[in-house]
């Protein structure tokens, strides 16, 4: 196998990969690893996995493992819709709470950490990760977060008197900055080995990226309405709010995140530059 691709198995990613050639990509040999998040984080780390979506906090874990692939990433400026805290009380008294954590996450579960602690001052808040289970997590807890397409289900589901906060907003309206909750890396080894394919790859990324966006999303909705259900008006709103570009906006909305995180020691080391992917060269530190 020269290139195993990862592909997070939510409907967020999907406009990076719908219009990805992937018979001509397997005849080269590609192959796709279609995983929940934590697993293609577990999966990148390891090597089983060569290149694709992560969360962005995988990579502030071990940034001298991978390189970014430029312009392409899951984000948000502002409501993300489809990562959110479903609670019993309002964010406003959480502290001394008890918050069970989608176990499929890493950027959002730390992000939330991130929120409760930094903007809100809240204090001894224990946190479970547990099966992303929506009713199973409240049964014991005061509160939730879900992520990708449990946290769509979900939210779908008749009110039930719950306060339902978007992780993606909370953030934006404390710091006026998108965040980015995937990025597209690529292991530094394997750029090297393979850094031909890798191309092919990214402009086909690249091309499906234009592709959704010139077709307004339209031929995808249709599938996941089929697969998923929900209304074209539903799907529309949500894509309308992800961002799939990584400029320098989003940058420096991620590099402000890794500060957080590292200044709440979710991370060990901390991130102050991303080491870019480039065609045919070596890797480019860019602050
Ligand atoms: C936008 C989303 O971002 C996802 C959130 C992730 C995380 O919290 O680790 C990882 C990958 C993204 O696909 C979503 O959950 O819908």
């Amino acid at each position: 196998m020269k290139l195993a691709i990862g592909e997070i198995s939510y409907t967020n990613i999907l406009p990076l990969y719908y219009f990805l050639k992937r018979e001509e990509l397997e005849e080269k040999g590609c192959s796709f690893v279609p995983q929940i998040p934590a697993q293609l984080n577990k999966s990148m780390k390891e090597g089983s996995v060569h290149v694709g979506g992560i969360s962005s906090f995988a990579y502030g874990q071990n940034p001298e493992l991978y390189d970014l692939l430029p312009d392409l990433s899951v984000s948000a400026k502002g409501n993300v819709g489809s990562i959110f805290l479903f609670s019993k009380k309002p964010i406003t008294e959480l502290s001394h709470s008890d918050i069970a954590l989608t176990n499929s996450s890493a950027t959002s579960v730390h992000l939330l950490k991130v929120i409760l602690k930094e903007f809100y001052k809240h204090e001894n808040i224990t946190y479970n990760l547990m099966e992303p289970n929506g009713a199973e997590m409240l049964r014991d807890h005061d509160a939730c977060l879900l992520i990708g397409d449990d946290a769509i289900f979900k939210s779908w589901e008749k009110s039930s008197g719950l306060y339902v906060y978007d992780i993606g907003g909370l953030w934006y309206e404390n710091t006026g900055l998108p965040m980015t909750f995937a990025v597209i890396a690529v292991r530094k080894d394997i750029a090297r080995k393979e850094n031909q394919l890798l191309e092919e790859l990214y402009k086909d990324l690249q091309r499906s990226k234009q592709l959704s966006i010139q077709t307004n999303f339209q031929t995808m909705i249709q599938e996941i309405i089929h697969k998923h259900g929900g209304r074209k008006e539903f799907w529309d709103h949500y894509f309308s709010g992800l961002v799939y570009d990584f400029t320098e906006k989003e940058k420096e909305g991620l590099l402000y995140y890794y500060h957080l995180v590292y200044k709440h020691r979710f991370i060990e080391q901390p991130v102050k530059q991303l080491s870019m992917w480039k065609k045919g060269l070596e890797s480019q530190t860019i602050i």
